[in-house]
């Protein structure tokens, strides 16, 4: 497919990212596509190279080998705590990452997640789900169609949890926004995404690719669906000789 009919719909694209450390290989043979509307989880086990391929996507870190095709300007990255600056207000700390952006869409963003009565409160002011609330509208600001999210929910109790991943499934149908999205939470990767990639392996690679897309009806699944799911997930993460494809 040429460069101009895939604008349309891949929005990222990662070719065959490599990563080593001190001549240890983490991540090897990392291919997958993000596309416009969609939220794809990357889940995987504890330091098995989520963050780094993460960074590696954003452009923080470089791949060893690889490369990542960007068809979009900028991502928003939301990280596991706010990282709000304490000094400045909602609006203030939001302003921040876009000083040449359009100031009215401060505002409507602010709105978009809920929080426009709150523009002019201090982090301190505010709950810890509207703080990260807050740090998805700064992310949004930063960058409108794209963004990562690693593990950005794992401090807030179950209720905020799952009023966050209501927004990026709102955020989704409404204004077309894609998410990456890191967890290592079987329960919120099935509830919140469009396809699963399961990372696992010493290098990890994309050990499974689950569309769960395609099996939602009206947004949700059956009972049959979700356990099969499950089982697959729980398959590709415990099994051990994880390159034995089911
Ligand atoms: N800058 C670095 N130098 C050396 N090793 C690193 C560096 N960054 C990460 N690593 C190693 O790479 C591996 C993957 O780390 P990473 O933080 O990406 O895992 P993760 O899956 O995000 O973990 P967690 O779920 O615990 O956040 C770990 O073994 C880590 O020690």
């Amino acid at each position: 497919m040429d460069k101009k009919n895939r604008l349309h719909k891949e929005i990222m694209v990662s070719q065959a990212i490599g990563k080593s450390f001190n001549n240890k290989v983490i991540l090897e043979g990392i291919s997958f596509s993000i596309y416009k509307k969609e939220i794809v989880s990357l889940l995987g086990p504890s330091g098995i190279g989520k963050s780094t391929l993460l960074n590696i996507l954003s452009g923080i870190e470089k791949p060893t080998v690889g490369k990542v095709e960007m068809f979009i300007e900028k991502v928003g990255y939301v990280f596991q705590d706010d990282r709000l600056l304490p000094w400045l207000t909602l609006f203030e700390n939001i302003r921040l990452v876009n000083i040449s952006g359009n100031i009215n869409m401060v505002q409507e963003i602010l709105k978009t997640v809920g929080l426009e009565a709150y523009a002019n409160y201090y982090p301190y002011q505010l709950s810890g789900g509207m703080r990260q609330r807050g740090s998805i509208a700064r992310a949004m600001y930063y960058a409108g169609e794209l963004l990562f999210l690693d593990e950005a929910f794992k401090s807030l109790d179950e209720y905020k949890r799952i009023e966050l991943l209501n927004l990026l499934l709102t955020l989704k149908e409404s204004i077309g926004l894609s998410s990456l999205f890191v967890t290592h939470d079987i329960e919120e990767a099935i509830y919140v995404s469009d396809r699963i990639l399961v990372l696992n392996g010493e290098p990890a690679k994309i050990i499974k690719e689950i569309n769960i897309k395609e099996k939602r009806i009206e947004g949700k699944l059956s009972l049959k669906d979700e356990t099969e799911i499950r089982r697959k997930i729980l398959h590709s993460l415990y099994e051990k000789t994880i390159n034995k494809e089911e």
